[in-house]
């Protein structure tokens, strides 16, 4: 049974007719250009796969004609790189990366990295004007493209479908024939919810079936490449193999990242979230989906039950860009399309939650669909994490709010999930979905024993007590598990140490803020939206989080919480201290609490000499410094009226 088409959709570029792209042009860098480093990779990726039976489509929801832009130009410039990568067997596709890592003397590589740079310097351009301009662009049909752009904001704007390439007609300067190239900008208006991630990713399932309707879909964030060509290749094995297919949704790639610093300070490898859990979720039903790096059967955003399996015998046409299809697909990224259908409900990406990824793998699960896990030891695709600690912290805090937004819908896992998954799988979805009730025992032990500690009064058994031992083994047995757990899997102990520092620093900060957020927007007092997390990175900061050092250079109420409980912690020991040393009190009796308050002030040392004596760019702003000491002593105060009224 041959696998007759496919489409994963991979942005992956090209352009018409063979025109030289200035190859030895100079490549110069805009004067202007403020020094920001952009670390997402430039699009150009690539598979080992028939192009013929390849489609990329490429959603730029910004509605930007930049990105169109810098497309064109991407496309342009594969021509020349794709042979380039054929001849010399170049894995790492993302020329970005290649031409970083590589100090490559291949013939033809001094060329093409001038080629590139070139490249990039004129998408620089048009970014720094925002505006495509005639110096850019000198073909006359191409210049009249970017005129339809007057008066389109981002939430505001009529469909735009260019197909760039196509396959068949556009050719390599090998003669190699191109994948198809499809920008896809759907009509937004402020008329329609858009619904974030997973409305534009429904776009591209209808405009993809009208173009061509290919069995097997890839999604990918604009901040990942494909760094391993066989990658479809390795998926397609699981969905052709007659044991798994009939019910198989989604083949999913953990996400792995580059760019991350040596001691991975602020634990954006989410070890337990993208690496452990899912090898344990793929003996259940499946790991969740992680919204990049994931292949789906078309069939089950369809909503076809058990349809997955005979790909060969899907409605996969031709790819087709005639006037009738194209004037089709205008009409699917209409923003009112989705009127009254069942889009985001029943079929499709699934509305909601701004979690899209996790809400739609776990009711493909709850619906009877499987996922398989697939982590080969090198990664096959690559993605971008924020490289300071307030992105980290909102990017989290957005999660927290999405993932509520599924714990008390009506599909919530605690009853739904378990009814419809399994129970183990509906207990693994709700392991996640409170993911941010994390945030009562964290603020508690964070605050409650140091206020007790100070005005005296014992929590914990004595020392001497039998009972103290049961305290302390559930303690050093948590924190033993979670470490080993990161020792057999080949992590350093500074990266676990690390891992469980931030986990503790999203107790007042991601969780608290993302559990009062959900709760604002459960009394429509406020409404839930997605914050990109940021694709830049200021010269200065990228250089901060390469040498390891934290970054509270925001005046960001994470911070203000943060720096609260640090102060709280650190009066808690330097009183307990002097306690103890003056006979005041019985070190038996406050040895817990004062081992915890001891714990978690070693934990908060980088926040200390944020606030105290760093002068660098990353240091805590004053203001947030002095509203967090307010807060502490704001909470002294309250644990003694309480204690006086006890008392
Ligand atoms: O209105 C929107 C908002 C986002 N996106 C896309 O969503 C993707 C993810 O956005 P990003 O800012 O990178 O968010 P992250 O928190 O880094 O992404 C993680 O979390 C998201 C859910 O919150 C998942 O969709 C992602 O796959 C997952 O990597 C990007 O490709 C965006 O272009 C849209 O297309 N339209
Ligand atoms: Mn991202």
């Amino acid at each position: 049974m041959g696998l007759r088409r496919s489409l994963p959709v991979v942005p992956r570029p090209p352009e018409r007719v063979p025109r030289q792209p200035s190859p030895g042009g100079r490549s110069r860098r805009p004067p202007s250009h403020r020094r920001i480093r952009l670390h997402g990779r430039p699009p150009p990726r690539a598979f080992d796969y028939p192009t013929d039976r390849l489609s990329v489509y490429l959603s730029d929801d910004g509605g930007s004609a930049v990105t169109l832009f810098a497309f064109m130009e991407a496309a342009r410039f594969a021509r020349y790189w794709l042979p380039f990568c054929k001849e010399n067997a170049v894995v790492k596709r993302s020329p970005e990366v290649y031409f970083e890592e590589e100090s490559s003397d291949k013939a033809g590589s001094k060329n093409l990295k001038k080629m590139y740079e070139n490249m990039k310097d004129r998408i620089g351009r048009a970014t720094e004007r925002n505006y495509i301009s005639k110096d850019l662009v000198s073909d006359e049909e191409e210049l009249e493209i970017f005129k339809r752009w007057k008066g389109f904001s981002r939430n505001n704007h009529p469909t735009i479908i260019k197909v760039l390439l196509e396959n068949g007609k556009d050719i390599d300067i090998a003669g190699n024939s191109l994948p198809n190239l499809i920008y896809v900008s759907r009509e937004k208006s402020p008329a329609s919810h858009h619904h974030y991630k997973a409305g534009a990713l429904n776009v591209l399932t209808r405009v993809s079936g009208a173009l061509r309707n290919a069995p097997i879909v890839l999604t990918l964030d604009c901040d990942t490449f494909s760094d391993d060509p066989r990658a479809p290749l390795r998926a397609l094995c699981y969905f052709l193999d007659p044991s798994l297919a009939a019910d198989l949704a989604f083949v999913q790639f953990p996400q792995r990242y580059q760019g991350i610093n040596e001691d991975d300070i602020y634990a954006s490898r989410y070890m337990r979230l993208f690496r452990f859990n899912p090898r344990g979720m793929d003996g259940l039903r499946g790991p969740s989906y992680v919204g990049t790096g994931c292949f789906f059967a078309r069939a089950s955003l369809h909503g076809d039950t058990k349809a997955a399996l005979p790909i060969s015998r899907s409605d996969a046409g031709r790819f087709s860009a005639s006037e009738d299809v194209l004037k089709k697909a205008h009409g699917l990224a209409k923003s009112n399309f989705e009127d009254a259908t069942s889009w985001g409900s029943t079929i499709g990406f699934r509305y909601g939650s701004l979690v899209e990824d996790f809400n739609t793998g776990y009711r493909l699960h709850c619906e009877g669909w499987r996922s398989v896990l697939c982590d080969p030891e090198r990664a096959a695709f690559v993605g971008d994490v924020p490289r300071n600690l307030n992105d980290v912290i909102s990017q989290m805090k957005r999660w927290i709010v999405g993932l509520y937004e599924v714990a008390f819908s009506r599909h919530t896992p605690l009853s739904y999930g378990i009814r419809n998954a399994s129970f183990p799988m509906g207990l693994c979805y709700a392991h996640y979905a409170f993911w941010g009730a994390w945030c009562v025992p964290l603020m508690i032990y964070g605050l409650l024993p140091q206020l007790a500690l100070i005005q005296r009064v014992p929590l914990f058994p004595k020392v001497s007590d039998p009972w103290f031992f049961v305290y302390a083994y559930l303690f050093l047995a948590a924190y033993l598990y979670d470490l080993l757990d990161f020792l057999v899997n080949g992590v350093p102990f500074r990266r676990w140490w690390n891992d469980q520092r931030i986990w503790l620093f999203r107790g007042p900060t991601a969780y608290l803020f993302g559990t009062l957020e959900f709760l604002l927007n459960s009394l429509s007092v406020s409404a839930p939206g997605f914050n990109l997390t940021s694709k830049v990175t200021e010269e200065e900061q990228a250089d901060r989080y390469a040498r390891g050092d934290f970054d509270f250079a925001a005046r960001s109420p994470f911070f203000g919480a943060l720096a609260a409980v640090a102060v709280v912690n650190l009066s808690a020991v330097a009183v307990g201290i002097k306690r103890v040393a003056t006979g005041e009190v019985e070190i038996g009796e406050f040895s817990m609490q004062l081992a915890l308050c001891g714990f978690v002030a070693g934990n908060c040392w980088p926040i200390y000499g944020a606030m105290f004596w760093r002068r660098d760019g990353g240091r805590m702003p004053v203001r947030v410094t002095a509203a967090a000491a307010v807060a502490a002593v704001m909470l002294h105060m309250i644990a003694h009226l309480v204690s006086a009224f006890r008392g």
